[in-house]
């Protein structure tokens, strides 16, 4: 039976949640789309959606299935894991997801953090800062499908809520999780549904977790999460299980990276690759069709595989990106790209690849459905909000280890440094 029941509107972003609670000593399962039979076992069960740029009537469809499913298996509390830069747009779909929740569980009201000190994200006075720019300062203004142009996150939220959106400020938090928690409180009994919650440093996130410990909604980033194993430890639900929660079977089979993220921190990735290991960069402009870009890939691919790396990238600068955009349209240029690395994924695993890197959301996205993955159990962490995950799947040795690496997550040598962990 799971303590804590997570819906997560990403699949990277669902690992990043995940490997903060295993951080904190729960076991945790990531299972891939609304589930349909029994969960896995686990203190978290985190159901990984691709929600976030859906339309919103049927994002919130799926989350409320997965809640259904989550409270069906007995979840204590039920969790909504966004994006640390708030990805959404003005029609949601934070505010009419976390709508939906509040609904079914009956409990009027949740706190909303986005933050994650650790990779940058804080928000001071309701405003979320990536670094030291504002959120609509930071390049996420320029997203393409959810851009972010305002950084006052009770005006983005009160955007997307029928809902009344308060604040517990920065002077609030720092006096710790009772002061929160009567602040909430008070927000609540003054008809406000939601508080975003001020936190620029892993000792507020903690102190807010410990004061929502009897919440039914928590909604939020990963990092919000940080404080809630010790609520299930300190009611005797949760035994101390140490490094023991990230036990993955040992890893096997030949390495390899795909990337499909365009962000800066991958391209960064890759440039550092280049001097350490294969790389292929994918020409998509040059070539725009998937069965000639798989045949390429496994074609430069044979008789490179081993214990080291290969790396296979169809990310490219920003113009490059436009280019082909402009050539395909938008949606055609990302699912040409998705379906030619997935199907180079899938060759990879026959021709004996086991521990395998993914690059970019929606790149994980295809690649996890190409390869049947009904659910993934999280290990060790190798970079902040990047686990190394066991995934079962038809192959003959039966295992397949993924790590799914968020586009803008991982220091510049990761594509490497994976490998060693
Ligand atoms: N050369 C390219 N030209 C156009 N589109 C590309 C190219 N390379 C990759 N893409 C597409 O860009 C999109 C990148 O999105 P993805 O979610 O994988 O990365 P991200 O947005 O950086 O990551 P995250 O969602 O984790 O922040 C995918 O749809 C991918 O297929
Ligand atoms: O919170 C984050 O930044 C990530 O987990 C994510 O959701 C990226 O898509």
């Amino acid at each position: 039976m799971p303590l804590l029941g997570c819906i997560a509107d990403d699949f990277t972003g669902a690992t990043d949640l995940a490997n903060t609670l295993v951080k904190g000593g729960m076991t945790a399962v990531q299972v891939i789309g609304v589930p349909s039979g029994p969960l896995p076992e686990a203190d978290a069960v985190i159901v990984a959606l691709k929600s976030r740029t859906a339309p919103v009537r049927e994002a919130v469809a799926e989350s409320l299935a997965a809640c259904e499913g989550l409270l069906a298996a007995g979840a204590r509390q039920i969790f909504f894991k966004y994006c640390s830069t708030f990805d959404s747009t003005e029609a949601g779909n934070i505010g009419p997801v976390a709508d939906a929740l509040v609904r079914r569980l009956d409990c009027g009201f949740a706190l909303a953090n986005p933050a994650f000190p650790t990779n940058g994200r804080t928000v001071y006075q309701g405003h979320l800062f990536v670094g030291q720019a504002l959120l609509n300062e930071s390049r996420m203004e320029n997203h393409p499908l959810t851009p972010m142009r305002d950084a006052n996150l009770v005006r983005v939220l009160g955007r997307q809520t029928d809902g009344a959106v308060g604040l517990v400020p920065f002077a609030t938090v720092e006096q710790g999780a009772a002061a929160i928690r009567r602040a909430m409180t008070v927000l609540k009994e003054s008809g406000r549904r939601y508080a975003i919650v001020d936190a620029v440093t892993d000792a507020h996130l903690l102190a807010i977790g410990e004061a929502a410990a009897e919440h039914a909604l928590i909604t939020g980033g990963s990092g919000v999460a940080m404080g809630l194993p010790a609520n299930f430890r300190a009611r005797g639900l949760l035994p101390e299980r140490g490094e023991a929660a990230a036990a993955l079977p040992p890893m096997t089979g030949h390495a390899a990276v795909l990337a499909g993220s365009c962000s800066r921190a991958t391209l960064g990735q890759i440039g550092y690759a280049r001097d350490h290991a294969p790389v292929l960069e994918l020409d998509v402009l040059a070539r725009p069709e998937a069965a000639a870009l798989v045949a390429e890939a496994l074609d430069w691919a044979a008789g490179k595989l081993g214990a080291q790396p290969v790396v296979i990238a169809a990310s490219a600068p920003p113009e490059k990106v436009a280019a082909l955009q402009a050539k395909l349209g938008r949606d055609a240029a990302g699912a040409l790209v998705e379906e030619a690395l997935s199907a180079i994924a899938a060759g990879l695993v026959e021709r004996g690849v086991r521990r395998l890197v993914v690059a970019g959301g929606e790149t994980s996205g295809a690649v996890v459905s190409r390869l049947d993955v009904a659910s993934l159990r999280i290990g060790p962490e190798i970079d902040p909000g990047v686990p190394w995950t066991h995934a079962e799947i038809a192959s003959p040795s039966g295992g397949l280890h993924l790590a799914l690496k968020s586009g803008n997550f991982g220091a510049r040598d990761f594509f490497l440094k994976a490998f060693d962990a």
